[in-house]
């Protein structure tokens, strides 16, 4: 449409900025993903596997939507805990908008209500969209209790949600809703972001959350979170056929102690195997090339607590 020949009726460009907070496990991950519609942040059953503000962009004729994925907040146990924590907040206090992440399959508890209560008192509050996650999972009715129960904890916290939505990352359900009134209550303004990018981490960041999500597959208890994967080197084999490019790939898998070495490598090597051809399919397919990855598996003794090791590992 000419703008100059149809003045104000020209929809204005709206850009900005949102971010899903919710208890760990409540669909945050999943969510960005299925709306930027490519695999930017990993998600895994483990809870708090996110551990950096990683964005996704959802570019549309009209407007551009920058997603920062954050880890779920949570009582800090560790120095890492704490560092976590702080980037939550730091995010919160920059977007435009605020996604609630309220699973439907479970009911509203006291780490939901801590989390609201947190965002209650930001100074500068964004606006508040309560996403009612994992409609899939539940029927019509749960539901409607579900929505009801979002409903009375504005006025039990003192928060104001602009909408309650259900979504379904799994089926798809409101998906394109959900994007469109976040966008509605974006300012105008241009994109942040040239078309056609969908995130701005670094590749070595996105790799290196592969390799992890690969090594967390069928891990239990305390050993996902000592889990911190670096990418050394990145470069693509010399001498090889224009269409045929191989990438190498150096990384290290770092864990806390010696006896999580040994699970992580297995009997004979087999489970780093395993996680090694599972993370290069998924760095393949990102990418759309070949990947020879040379996986070493080294313990930094409690690095979540070593303020040192946290910044090296770049915490
Ligand atoms: N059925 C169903 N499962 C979902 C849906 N969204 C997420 N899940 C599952 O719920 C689990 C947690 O999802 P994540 O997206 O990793 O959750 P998160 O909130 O980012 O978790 P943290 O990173 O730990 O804070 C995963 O096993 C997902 O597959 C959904 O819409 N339907």
């Amino acid at each position: 449409m000419n703008r100059d020949s149809a003045a104000g009726s020209a929809p204005a460009f709206r850009s900005g900025f949102a971010c899903f907070v919710g208890r760990p496990n409540a669909g945050k991950s999943t969510l960005t993903n299925a709306l930027v519609g490519s695999k930017i942040a990993i998600t895994s059953s483990k809870p708090q596997t996110t551990r950096h503000a990683i964005r996704g962009i959802v570019n549309r004729p009209d407007a551009q939507l920058v997603l920062i994925d954050t880890p779920g907040l949570h009582r800090p146990r560790t120095l890492l805990g704490e560092r976590l924590n702080d980037v939550v907040r730091d995010t919160w206090s920059e977007v435009d908008v605020v996604g609630i992440c309220l699973p439907s399959n479970e009911r509203i508890g006291p780490g939901d209500k801590y989390l609201m209560g947190q965002i209650a008192q930001l100074p500068k509050r964004p606006k508040l969209i309560a996403i009612a996650t994992k409609e899939d999972l539940v029927t019509p009715n749960r539901m409607i209790e579900h929505l009801q129960a979002i409903d009375a904890v504005q006025a039990e916290l003192g928060i104001e949600f602009v909408h309650i939505v259900p979504v379904s990352a799994e089926s798809g359900t409101n998906l394109n809703e959900l994007a469109d009134l976040i966008i509605a209550e974006l300012p105008q303004g241009p994109a942040y972001y040239p078309d056609g990018e969908i995130t701005d981490e670094p590749d070595e960041t996105l790799i290196a959350e592969l390799i992890r999500e690969a090594a967390l597959e069928g891990v239990r208890d305390e050993l996902p979170h000592s889990i911190v994967v670096t990418v050394e080197e990145m470069r693509l084999r010399e001498g090889r056929p224009e269409d045929r490019p191989l990438l190498d790939l150096f990384a290290n898998l770092i864990v806390e102690r010696d006896s999580q070495k040994g699970i992580i490598i297995g009997h004979k090597g087999s489970r780093l195997r395993e996680v090694g051809s599972s993370a290069r399919e998924q760095i393949r397919k990102l990418f759309g090339t070949p990947v020879h990855l040379d996986l070493r598996v080294k313990v930094v003794k409690d690095w979540q607590r070593d303020a040192k090791a946290l910044n090296r590992l770049g915490f």
